[in-house]
């Protein structure tokens, strides 16, 4: 059996994964880790707002906060406050207008490093209705830079594709599945494995409950919850009971995108 992939991929062509190298048996996934190495980071925006071009209003007004590494935030407030737009600055979607996004690790040899805004991912609402390709494994490696004229490549995405798949809870999905076919929570689980293989170091989530029934967005919340022993999050969202116990800081969104840190009005 084959499938091919994008040829943007540099996979096309290659087997099915399941007929993919062994893996040996010596590899990160096996002690249940998502990534090896460190994957810290400090976030801080400093005196952030933002207006449209060609515009007088600020959508953004004086936004500060920051959040250590390995936590979850949790942006909650109104509709229309201005949280998607904030999510954007963080991702480098969109350049403030005034002020400073600053992503830095802090381990390196020589102090605090600038890390680039690549190592950041988002996951935008109802990301499933964006779904590109026809299966599964396309899904997860669409774009991703041709890696595997390189057998030793190929070995390692394929190593990074089961970490993934675990640590999400996508193993048992056959990679060859149609995205549209699965239900709403291994929907929603994809898309976030599709982020995962890019391995971020900032994972920006909006409203990654929103549409689930019950038990996804018990087992989505307690999926975000694994994700920040290794990677940091910030979660916009209006779902705060089932994320509370998870959440280490919290801001409000006020009309005319001013954030506040604050507890869950819970
Ligand atoms: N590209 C744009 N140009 C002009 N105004 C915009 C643009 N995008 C968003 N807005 C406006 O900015 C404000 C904030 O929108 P945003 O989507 O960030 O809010 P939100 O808090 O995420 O809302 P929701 O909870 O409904 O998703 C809204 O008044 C919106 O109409």
């Amino acid at each position: 059996m084959t499938s091919a992939l994008p040829d943007g991929s540099g996979l096309r062509h290659c087997r099915m994964v399941s007929n993919w190298p062994r893996v040996p048996a010596k590899t990160a996934f096996a002690t249940g880790k998502l990534y090896s190495g460190s994957r810290a980071l400090f976030l801080q925006v400093k005196d952030v707002s933002y207006r449209s071009p060609g515009t007088e209003v600020n959508i953004l007004n004086n936004v500060n906060l920051d959040l250590p590494q390995q936590s979850l935030g949790l942006i909650f407030g109104r509709s229309g406050s201005g949280k998607t737009t904030l999510l954007q600055v963080l991702a480098g979607l969109l350049a403030p207008s005034e002020g400073i996004v600053s992503i830095t690790s802090p381990l390196g040899d020589d102090g605090d490093r600038e890390l680039e805004f690549g190592t950041t991912g988002i996951v935008f609402q109802f990301p499933e209705r964006y779904f590109l390709t026809e299966t599964v494994v396309e899904e997860l490696t669409f774009g991703l830079s041709s890696r595997s004229q390189n057998p030793l490549m190929t070995h390692q995405l394929y190593i990074q594709l089961h970490q993934v798949a675990l640590a999400v809870g996508l193993m048992g999905i056959p990679w060859d599945a149609n995205p549209r076919s699965l239900s709403d929570g291994y929907k929603r689980r994809l898309a976030l494995a599709a982020q995962l293989v890019r391995r971020p170091r900032l994972l920006l989530l909006d409203e990654p409950l929103a549409g689930l029934d019950w038990k996804a967005r018990i087992d989505v919340a307690k999926l975000l919850a694994n994700l920040k022993k290794e990677i940091t999050l910030i979660v916009v969202s209006h779902d705060l009971k089932e994320l509370k116990p998870y959440v280490d800081k919290a801001w409000r969104m006020d009309p005319g995108g001013v954030l506040t840190e604050a507890s869950l009005p819970l």
